[in-house]
């Protein structure tokens, strides 16, 4: 998908919501149990409940690289099902050396090799731009820069100092001397609230994918407030707080209910810059 293309649902959907299917089988309603795939199965009901409210679905690959050929099956048949205006999102936080990257890219990017194309995949910065660039030789493909983490590990290097700055504004530099913002985005956590200030100093147009709203308590008014551009530049990501509002066979709709609360507040950011 294209930065025009995403913005252009972001426009439609009054909506900047990237629902996390983060499917964990010990969690979904048991009644599921029962059928042949109920990983696929509790998506795919997820999926007809919410995707008019959100624009981007995150599939973080350890639910299902957990669960052996079964999860690769559930997770081939999640992404092939959705809607072809959805942004979808491998979090599968990738990225080694140069030949190894290549055939990470054409695991979640060449349908031909895996099955699977999704429009984007996040990336550690970590090895360097040989480790990064493979992911970039794919048109309207993405790469999520992992740069400022919502987690509290994210001090043991991400906020380490030194003349240049933070150590997370390096991976912002140098990574725009490889990629764009037409074929890269930054991961910020939610929970990082001012920071943004700092983020945009560096990236001011680019996408940000902010995981850590619900149920890590990050502010959604803040991220709108520091982080927002004159593009919305934000795919805000909820999980555990919207799959799992309901453990019961109401549970679509629970998380329908969830998303509606998050679309609402979002559409009302959305207005105070004229979408
Ligand atoms: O900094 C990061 C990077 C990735 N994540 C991932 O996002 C979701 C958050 O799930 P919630 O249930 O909404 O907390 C999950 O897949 C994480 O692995 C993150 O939280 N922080």
């Amino acid at each position: 998908m294209t930065r025009k293309e995403l913005i252009q649902q972001i426009k439609n959907k009054k909506s900047f919501l990237a629902i996390g299917l983060d499917t964990d089988i010990n969690k979904i309603p048991k009644h599921l149990l029962s059928m042949e795939d109920p990983v696929f199965e509790f998506n795919k009901q997820i999926i007809d409940a919410t995707k008019d409210l959100c624009v981007s679905y995150k599939i973080n690959t350890a639910f299902y690289e957990s669960r052996g050929i079964a999860g690769w099956k559930s997770l081939i048949k999640t992404v092939n099902y959705l809607p072809k205006d959805i942004f979808s999102i491998a979090d599968a936080k990738r990225g080694d050396i140069g030949n190894t990257s290549a055939m990470y890219a054409d695991a979640f990017f060449n349908e031909e090799s895996s099955d699977m194309s999704f429009d984007a995949v996040t990336v550690a910065p970590y090895m360097g731009k040989d480790s990064v660039t493979p992911f970039l030789k794919y048109d309207d493909k993405w790469v999520i820069l992992l740069a400022l983490t919502s987690n509290e590990g994210a001090k043991d290097f991400q906020f380490t100092k030194n003349e240049e700055g933070f150590l997370f504004e390096k991976v912002l530099k140098t990574s725009q001397l490889w990629a764009n913002d037409h074929n890269m985005m930054y991961v910020v956590g939610a929970t990082r609230g001012e920071a943004f200030l700092e983020i945009r100093k560096h990236a001011p147009n680019h996408f940000l994918l902010v995981p850590g709203v619900g149920a890590q308590g990050g502010s959604l008014a803040d991220v709108c407030k520091y982080g927002m551009n004159k593009d919305c530049g934000l795919l805000v990501n909820s999980s555990r707080a919207i799959i799992y509002a309901s453990s019961s066979e109401d549970f679509a709709a629970a998380a329908r209910v969830e998303a509606q609360k998050v679309q609402a507040e979002m559409k009302e950011e959305l207005r105070a810059i004229g979408f």
